[in-house]
Parts: C-alpha cells; sequence; structure tokens
C-alpha cells in the first residue's frame, strides 16, 4: 500500500516500442523504444541525419514506420476545466494515422525549417491553428450567425493571447514573411499551442537564432509545463536539451545508443567526448 504522502505514480503519455522506419535502403529509425510521462520535457538528441525529424514525422502521420508501435494517451477536456479538469483516456496507436487525425488527438508539431503562411499577419497564422481545432470554414458555415461571430471573437482573443504568450503580441499584425527567424519560429509554437494540445513536438526550435531567442525557448519548456503541456523535444545541441529536459534520448544513426535523466546522459556523452559542459575550456 503506498504511503499516504507519496508522490502519484508517473502517467505515461507516449509509448514507443520497436519503431523503425527504412527509407529506400537506410534505416533512419533502428528499434526505437522510449517511454514518455505526461508533464514532462523529453528530449532526443543526436547529431545531423541521427533520425530526430523521421521520429517526429513517424508520430505525427507523415512517414509509416516499417515496424513497430506508438502508443499515446490522449486528455480529454473536462467542459470548463483546464488542467485538473483533464482526464487521460487509454492508449491509442498512432501508426497508421493521418496528420489531421493526429492533430485532432492532441499532437502538435513545429518543424525544422517554419512552415508559415507567409502572406498572412501574424495574428491570422495563430487563427488558422484555433479555427482548424474548431472545425474551420465548413463546420462555421453551419453556425448560427451570433455564434459565428462569437467563435471568431473568441479565436482572435486567443490568437492574442498566444501571441503575447510567445512574445510577439508587438508584430501581430505584421506579415508572417516580414519577421525575423527567431520571431518565425516563435509564431510556429503560438500557432502549434492554437489547436490545445496536450502533447507538442518542437524540432529543433533554436536552430540558428540570435543567443536571446535561444534564452527564450529554453523558459518557454518550462512555460508550456505550467500550461500542462508535455514536450517531446527534438534537438542537436546536447547542452539546450540537457538544460531543459526531465529525461534524455540519445540517438546515433537511427538507434537509442543513451538514455536517463539530464545528469546520467550528461555523463555518459561527456564520457564520450560527445558533450562539453556549459563554460568549459575551448566551447
Ligand atoms: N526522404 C528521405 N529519403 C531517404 N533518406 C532520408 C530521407 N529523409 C531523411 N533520410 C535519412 O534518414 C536519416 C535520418 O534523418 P533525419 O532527418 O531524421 O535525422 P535528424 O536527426 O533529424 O537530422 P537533422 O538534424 O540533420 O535533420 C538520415 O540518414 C537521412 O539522410
Amino acid at each position: 500500500m503506498p504511503a499516504p504522502n507519496s508522490a502519484p505514480p508517473p502517467r505515461p503519455i507516449l509509448d514507443l516500442a520497436g519503431l523503425t522506419l527504412r527509407l529506400g535502403g537506410l534505416t533512419s529509425l533502428a528499434d526505437v523504444s522510449l517511454r514518455q510521462q505526461r508533464g514532462t520535457v523529453l528530449a532526443i538528441v543526436g547529431p545531423n541525419g541521427a533520425g530526430k525529424t523521421s521520429l517526429l514525422d513517424c508520430l505525427t502521420g507523415i512517414r509509416r514506420p516499417s515496424r513497430g508501435s506508438a502508443h499515446f494517451w490522449p486528455t480529454r477536456r473536462v467542459r470548463g476545466a483546464e488542467g485538473a479538469g483533464a482526464e487521460a483516456r487509454g492508449p491509442v496507436e498512432l501508426v497508421g494515422r493521418s496528420a489531421p487525425a493526429v492533430a485532432r488527438l492532441g499532437i502538435a508539431r513545429t518543424f525544422q525549417e517554419t512552415r508559415l503562411f507567409d502572406q498572412l499577419t501574424a495574428l491570422d497564422n495563430v487563427r488558422v491553428g484555433i479555427e482548424a481545432k474548431a472545425g474551420g470554414g465548413t463546420w462555421r458555415a453551419l453556425l448560427p450567425r451570433s455564434r459565428e461571430r462569437r467563435e471568431i471573437r473568441a479565436a482572435r482573443s486567443a490568437a492574442w493571447d498566444l501571441l503575447e504568450f510567445v512574445g510577439l503580441a508587438d508584430r501581430a499584425g505584421d506579415r508572417a514573411a516580414c519577421l525575423p527567424h527567431g520571431a518565425r519560429r516563435r509564431l510556429e509554437i503560438a500557432r502549434a499551442l492554437g489547436t490545445r494540445p496536450s502533447l507538442l513536438l518542437l524540432d529543433e526550435p533554436a536552430a540558428g537564432v540570435t543567443a536571446v531567442d535561444r534564452a527564450w525557448f529554453a523558459g518557454l519548456v518550462g512555460q508550456l509545463q505550467a500550461r500542462g503541456v508535455s514536450v517531446l523535444l527534438a534537438e542537436h545541441d546536447p547542452r539546450l536539451a540537457l538544460a531543459v529536459a526531465d529525461a534524455v534520448v540519445v540517438l546515433e544513426a537511427g538507434a537509442v545508443v543513451a538514455a536517463g535523466t539530464p545528469a546520467e546522459v550528461g555523463a555518459s556523452l561527456a564520457g564520450l567526448g560527445a558533450y562539453r559542459a556549459p563554460g568549459a575550456a575551448g566551447r
């Protein structure tokens, strides 16, 4: 029997078993197994070509693995309640689902190359994410006029909140094409959050950004957790991953070569000479 004050048992949100992906003659993912607990940040670290993007693609209906399974525990939001009012349902298999079906389950992602609507404003880019979740234009056409107006106002207000959250409220009216690289990456995150995901997959969100944006991304991960969003972070730079993650998995040539807490993985990477602690000579 558990002690009266013991912490609640960890609840999984994602469980991958033997995920294997072959692209042409090449094995991009080789028998990848891992588990992520709900409410945590799991970092997938690895050099170029390690299979990080392939992994995210397999989870989001973009690629179909040749073998293996990917179970996800969706969250059913109780009407009028957030966070504590959310209930986890039993696991569902992600393999074989289309990208929109995965999104409907509550998984959102960003891409290494930002995919924004360049001719739309920052605000409208986020509204697209929110309205896609709400059913988009077709659904709206069936609504009574007053309800339609209410939904439009709600989407606009939610989009403003998300722009504020990512520090882009002052760029709301700018076309996405005019935004600098770091701001585009922030905007992509805001758009992904518009679908109200319980799991957010970030594909190297800090690649090529300034030191200021990099620090912001590191802080963002904690804020997402506070909002009840679990994060799967694909990251090239182990330093960022070790600094923000609760657990780390290292991929090399498509296979898991290390896994554990940031301290455990940091120690094994240092042993391999692949990681130098921040502040170490020669950085
Ligand atoms: N469309 C494709 N056709 C064939 N091979 C591919 C394709 N896309 C990726 N690969 C190969 O799959 C392997 C894993 O690539 P992936 O992009 O998943 O790695 P990554 O860790 O995300 O690297 P990066 O950070 O450079 O994107 C690599 O060897 C890559 O060359």
